[in-house]
């Protein structure tokens, strides 16, 4: 009827809110494989595992690169039972990696148990992976599995390596911020079974790293409304790449897995950087003279060496980066999930510490991916009462 025809879509978008509040991280959970290597065995195990005993002299370099890693224990899912169900892993054929989504699960329902709000109340999925390309891709799997509703907003980033876990909370960061209400799931979940391959010089030290585990957060600004203190503030985010490294880091998806590649420059690419990275970072919240040792640090642990080098460089007082050496040591380096391990750490550690030594009331995360990138966000400690 003439004049009188109803509007098929009814437009809201002036209505649309921002939260009211900065992005806080409001729910931490991690899971590993069950099965455990201790470092000092691993050079044997590997050999054996891809029966290359003779290769005697790359043998000798990976028990050199174990002793000087750091590491005590890595969690490995695969295990010589699987090898023996599944020898095409050993030629390189694609691997199961059922357990990626799985492995997810676990960490993110031990999150939503801590938040305590039932699962359907999420919002947005954002996840990250190395370990799986495919479609319909483990983003939708995990979403089926932990039973989300159907219209959660689904977003999945591979290949960022190391800085993925960082690029998902900044992510997150920004639609919290920008969505009223919105309830952003982080999930990471990485297993080395698809960068699995007999030895090989140009891949030592990343078998001697590298191990699996998955991570989930939940991010959500105006806390308030879930009844909780937060755990973190995300204060502030950049992400930078530094100019002519493209060649130091690097993965690539292939018909057999995934190659990795890590040069040995790459601690000191990242020393050489961090310094003007951090200021930029802390001068886009107004601070252009940061007292490093005033902070708490979350620093992925990619390798002892970089860890070694962030603290020479920043002049870091001894146990700065305590939780990241400790996460290193309990469980190798564990790519973009290992940030979650490192924020939980350092929470675990603040409520150990709680009323004997207080945490700094400002801290900095940091990850290294493929670029190279350094992704760099300011966080803030909600239980500080201010004294640094
Ligand atoms: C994939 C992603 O997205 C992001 C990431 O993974 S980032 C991963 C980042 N991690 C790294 O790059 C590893 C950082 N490096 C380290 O932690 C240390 O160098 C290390 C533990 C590997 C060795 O410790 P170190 O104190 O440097 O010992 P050092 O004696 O110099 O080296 C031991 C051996 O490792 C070799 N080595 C070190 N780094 C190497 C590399 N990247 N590639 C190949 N060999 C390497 C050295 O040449 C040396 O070999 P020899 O014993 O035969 O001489």
């Amino acid at each position: 009827m003439p004049g009188a025809a109803t509007a098929a879509v009814v437009d809201n978008r002036r209505c649309t809110r921002h939260a009211e509040g900065p992005a806080t991280v409001l729910a931490i959970g991690t899971a590993n494989p069950a099965n455990i290597c201790p470092q000092d065995e691993f050079t044997d195990y590997y050999f054996g595992l891809t029966k290359s005993e003779h290769l005697t002299e790359l043998k000798d370099k990976m028990k050199r690169i174990c002793q000087k890693s750091g590491i005590e224990k890595r969690y490995i899912h695969l295990d010589e039972e699987l090898i023996r169900a599944h020898p095409e892993i050993i030629d390189k054929n694609l691997p199961s990696l059922k357990l990626v989504p799985k492995l997810a699960e676990s960490a993110a329902r031990k999150a939503i148990t801590e938040w305590g709000r039932p699962a359907t109340d999420i919002t947005h999925l954002i996840f990250s992976t190395y370990s799986g390309w495919r479609a319909p891709s483990a983003d939708l799997q995990l979403a089926t599995l932990l039973g989300l509703r159907p219209t959660v907003s689904r977003t999945i980033l591979s290949l960022h390596g190391c800085s993925g876990g960082s690029r998902a909370l900044q992510l997150a960061k920004e639609i919290a911020e920008n969505n009223h209400g919105a309830r952003v799931l982080v999930a990471l979940s990485e297993l080395t079974l698809v960068c699995f391959s007999t030895p090989d010089e140009s891949k030592i030290v990343g078998h001697g790293l590298f191990g699996d585990g998955a991570g989930a957060i939940i991010v959500g600004a105006d806390p308030l409304a879930d009844g909780k203190r937060p755990l973190f503030e995300m204060v502030a985010a950049s992400q930078t790449m530094i100019p002519g490294t493209e060649h130091a880091l690097g993965l690539q998806a292939t018909d057999k897995g995934i190659d990795f590649h890590l040069s040995i420059q790459v601690p000191t690419v990242i020393k050489d950087n961090i310094h003007q990275c951090l200021l930029d970072t802390f001068q886009s919240v107004g601070n252009t003279d940061p007292n490093w040792n005033d902070l708490f640090w979350a620093v992925h642990p990619g390798g002892r060496a970089i860890l070694d080098n962030i603290e020479g460089k920043l002049q870091l007082e001894p146990g700065k980066l305590a939780a990241s050496r400790h996460v290193l040591s309990e469980y190798g380096n564990m790519s973009g999930a290992m940030i979650v391990f490192v924020l939980d750490e350092l929470r675990r550690r603040r409520e150990k510490e709680e009323g004997v030594q207080q945490q700094p009331e400002w801290g900095v995360m940091l990850a290294f991916g493929p670029g190279i990138t350094v992704e760099a966000m300011v966080l803030r400690n909600p239980f500080s009462t201010g004294i640094n």
